[in-house]
């Protein structure tokens, strides 16, 4: 193409220069929510010990309300929304930037919040695989009038050199295991508390035990699309969610605000440890990498 225009981004080719930009760019964080995504470029930045306390960094994507994209130093940190259509819909347009911005040996990484399975809330899990609401680790995709069945497999060594990392970081507990991505957040991930409920508690708890039986440890609603789109383009990813709650206890999510919001730093915290080791750097003194006080 002799333009292309990242609409949702609001960059292009013409209008920006892309690999001055972000041409150094090696670790991208993706999540749900922009203000996660700048409170960890914001984390990020202290981290690396880049001038300023990082409170003023700009969204490079302001100019659309779509998403939100921050860097701090090599990180790029955007917001995806919540979904699969919302999530693909920005990596389209993200692995095309890094692709203009010339970009080499980039990890990618979800950051997210998800429901977990027999685990105790607070539970990091780091996924090896993403599967669907039937336990198979494939994704749906279609494309014209068919349906395209993708991989979803995830990079193993990435999944367990991130274990590894997390024993450094010992207030909570960390571990693999299989995410189900579902295509909704109520019916769609069996909970009895939506505005619709067309099953009984009797069902919803036999569906969740067998996906714990089929190895799931935590639900959310991105990580099938993100491993397929991200494998296939030769992506280096991981998948790395805090759970929220256990669904075997409960739908609703009822932990306080500063629970949660403490709940949500803890897979910033792993990947920041894993992205100062890779750069060679340590943490610096009095931070909060390894501890939360
Ligand atoms: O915490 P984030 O990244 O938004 O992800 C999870 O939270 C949302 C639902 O509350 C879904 O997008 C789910 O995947
Ligand atoms: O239960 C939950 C919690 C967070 N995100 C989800 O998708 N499900």
């Amino acid at each position: 193409m002799d333009e292309d225009i990242l609409y949702h981004l609001d960059l292009g080719t013409k209008t920006h220069n892309l690999p001055a930009m972000f041409g150094d760019i090696k670790f991208v964080c993706v999540g749900g929510s922009p203000n996660r995504m700048r409170a960890f470029a914001q984390f990020m930045h202290k981290q690396l010990g880049l001038a300023g306390d990082g409170e003023d960094l700009a969204d490079i994507c302001a100019g659309t309300d779509r998403y939100a994209m921050y860097r701090a130093g090599p990180v790029l940190s955007i917001s995806h929304g919540m979904g699969i259509p919302s999530i693909s819909i920005m990596l389209h347009e993200l692995i095309k930037l890094l692709h203009h911005a010339k970009c080499r040996d980039v990890t990618i990484i979800r950051i997210g919040t998800s429901g977990g399975l027999g685990i105790k809330p607070g539970t990091v899990v780091i996924t090896d695989t993403a599967v669907d609401s039937s336990f198979k680790p494939r994704f749906e995709q279609v494309v014209l009038d068919d349906v395209v069945v993708r991989s979803t497999e995830l990079d193993k060594d990435l999944a367990k050199e991130l274990l590894a990392c997390s024993k450094e970081i010992p207030d909570f507990p960390t571990l693999i295991g299989h995410t189900m991505c579902t295509y909704d957040f109520y019916e769609g991930q069996g909970r009895l508390d939506g505005a619709l409920c067309s099953f009984s508690s009797e069902k919803k708890l036999e569906y969740l035990k067998r996906a714990y039986e089929a190895g799931v440890r935590n639900i959310e609603m991105e990580s099938t699309a993100f491993a397929a789109l991200c494998g296939l383009c030769g992506l280096k990813a991981a998948v790395v969610c805090v759970t929220l709650l256990d669904r075997l206890e409960g739908d609703q999510i009822r932990a306080p605000h500063d629970v949660l919001w403490e709940y949500q730093q803890r897979p910033q915290r792993l990947i920041a440890a894993f992205i100062l080791k890779h750069l060679g750097l340590c943490p610096p003194a009095g931070n909060k990498l390894f501890s939360t006080n």
